[in-house]
């Protein structure tokens, strides 16, 4: 065992003076070899030196609930992060802001507004009206399958929070959002700047030979402000001449009308709130769903049972609808499985602790990096059974079609304790009728000209690389339901 001084850290690799383990470690996202790693230890905890600072990876339940439920008081903050936060100006997102009071204020905000009546009053009619324009882009054009799925997501996440309807992908606001999210993914992939490493490199001058990487920051912190900022100048502008529709934008700047002690500081911390939810609810939504109609593609006796089960519940004279959610098990089995099969975020999002502690006898310092291995723990065969590498949504059902309540959820794709997914209830209905939507209205094939690959890039989300299918209407009635509920919205 290691230590530091006298104290015991929890097993892995030796390393070297001064960079630790940095070797040890390949550049990019590495659930895999942080699990076969933590095999070769026969543990579940793995702990990494990245040149100073201490890595704690977890990969059972047991360890999660233990350090990240249990003691969610002291493990609930995030690292800092130099290029994407501090120099990029990244810092104000609700992902990345510290364990603290703007914190709970910040996710407070956000439960009221995603509460289950917000849900049914607000969001239902929302998700729904996205779900069907999406629907009717892909009997136009089923061969952008891709396009289509990152316009429901991005239009999804700005109707309900700004009110604001995209057309197409030119819209202008659409763009930029896009813009600054793509920047967050290209910076944030580990190991792409030293400035990550060795903190301090971002004091130097920008003419300083080596420091691109802060013209670059430049650039990115202006992209995301425009994000943030006129974004909600949209729907202030909207509800001063009327023209806006009801969003959490337009509802909390009501409230800020009424309430006299709202000050500067409260409408800063309801732009940053607000200006989070783009890039933490876009990408992730759309590789989920993505997963899913890839599996479907693959396992064409997987999509012939989907079909069938909506078919039984909906019959064919209406398009499946958000109230049909809980009694269609089988699409709630296959969006489980699709979130388990191929967690979009396989490592979860860092954690990092504020003091120190000892946990099975072993010392974890102060600020070290948590991470739970969400692949790890969705790929273990003494909960999921020996075949967790296989789609197989029926592992979450009984043999009579409903649900199997000893299987346990996949929650671990939203991460853990406090800092759990802010929009994990909100995901959750958009898969569930995204998924039912197209079983209802599509037969999905794979293409002519070749295999579709099964292989998915790694980068700051986990995404299937794109892959060619069919789409096809499983009749002309269903177009005319789609056209007409277009129509109707
Ligand atoms: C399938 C879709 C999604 C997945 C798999 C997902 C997954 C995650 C994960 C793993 C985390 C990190 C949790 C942790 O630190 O332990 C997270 C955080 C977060 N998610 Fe999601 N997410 C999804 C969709 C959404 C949506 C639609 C929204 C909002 C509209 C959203 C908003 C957030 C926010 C604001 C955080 C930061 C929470 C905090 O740090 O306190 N997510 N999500």
């Amino acid at each position: 065992t290691r230590s530091s001084g006298k104290r015991h850290l929890p097993p892995g690799p030796k390393g070297w003076p001064i960079i630790g383990n940095i070797f040890d470690v390949p550049k990019g996202v590495s659930h895999i070899t942080y699990m076969e790693m933590a095999k070769t230890y026969g543990s579940d905890l793995l702990y990494l030196n990245m040149a100073g600072t201490s890595m704690l990876i977890l990969h059972s339940v047991e360890a999660v609930n233990d350090l990240l439920v249990e003691q969610a008081a002291i493990s609930s903050d995030r690292p800092r992060f130099p290029m994407v936060g501090d120099l990029c100006g990244w810092n104000f997102s609700l992902s990345l802001i510290p364990y603290g009071e703007q914190w709970r204020a910040s996710r407070a905000l956000l439960a009221q507004q995603l509460s289950p009546q917000n849900m049914q009053t607000y969001q239902k009619p929302c998700i729904e009206e996205n779900i069907y324009q999406f629907l009717n882009r892909l009997v136009e054009t089923p061969e952008e399958l891709q396009s289509h799925l990152y316009l429901l997501a991005g239009r999804s996440v700005l109707s309900t929070t700004y009110g604001i309807y995209p057309r197409d992908h030119h819209d202008p606001y659409l763009r930029t959002a896009e813009k600054a999210t793509r920047g967050f993914s290209e910076i944030a992939l580990r190991g792409t700047y030293q400035v990550d490493i060795f903190p301090a490199l971002k004091y130097v001058p920008e003419w300083f030979p080596g420091a691109r990487f802060k013209a670059r920051a430049k650039v990115e912190k202006a992209n995301v402000e425009a994000m943030i900022c006129d974004t909600l100048e949209f729907t202030r502008r909207g509800m001063e001449n009327g023209t806006v529709r009801s969003s959490i934008a337009s509802r909390l700047l009501e409230e800020v009308q009424n309430d006299e002690s709202w000050s500067e500081d409260k409408h800063v911390l309801l732009r940053n709130v607000l200006g989070s939810l783009y890039a933490a609810g876009v990408d992730t939504v759309a590789a989920s769903i993505h997963t899913v109609i890839l599996a479907l593609v693959l396992n064409p006796d997987i999509l012939k049972k989907g079909q069938a089960a909506v078919d039984v519940v909906v019959g064919r004279d209406r398009l499946p609808n958000l109230d049909d959610k809980g009694s269609i098990p089988y699409i709630d089995a296959l969006v489980m499985e699709g979130l388990r099969w191929r967690p979009v975020v396989p490592l979860g999002m860092p954690h990092s602790t504020s003091q120190e502690n000892i946990y099975r006898g072993y010392h974890i310092p102060a600020n070290t990096i948590v991470i739970g291995n969400a692949w790890a723990i969705l790929h273990n065969p003494a909960t999921y059974g020996s075949d967790v590498d296989q789609f197989r949504p029926e592992r979450f059902l009984n043999s009579d079609g409903t649900l199997n309540d000893k299987v346990p959820y996949p929650s671990a794709a939203f991460g853990y304790g406090r800092r759990v997914c802010a929009g994990k209830s909100i995901a959750q209905h958009k898969l569930w009728i995204t998924v039912a939507c197209l079983l209802a209205c599509f037969d999905l094939e794979k293409g002519v000209k070749a295999e579709p690959s099964t292989e998915y890039l790694n980068e700051v989300l986990s995404f299937p690389r794109p892959y060619e299918c069919t789409i096809k209407l499983r009749s002309k009635e269903i177009e005319a339901l789609i056209k007409a509920m277009v129509e109707a919205g």
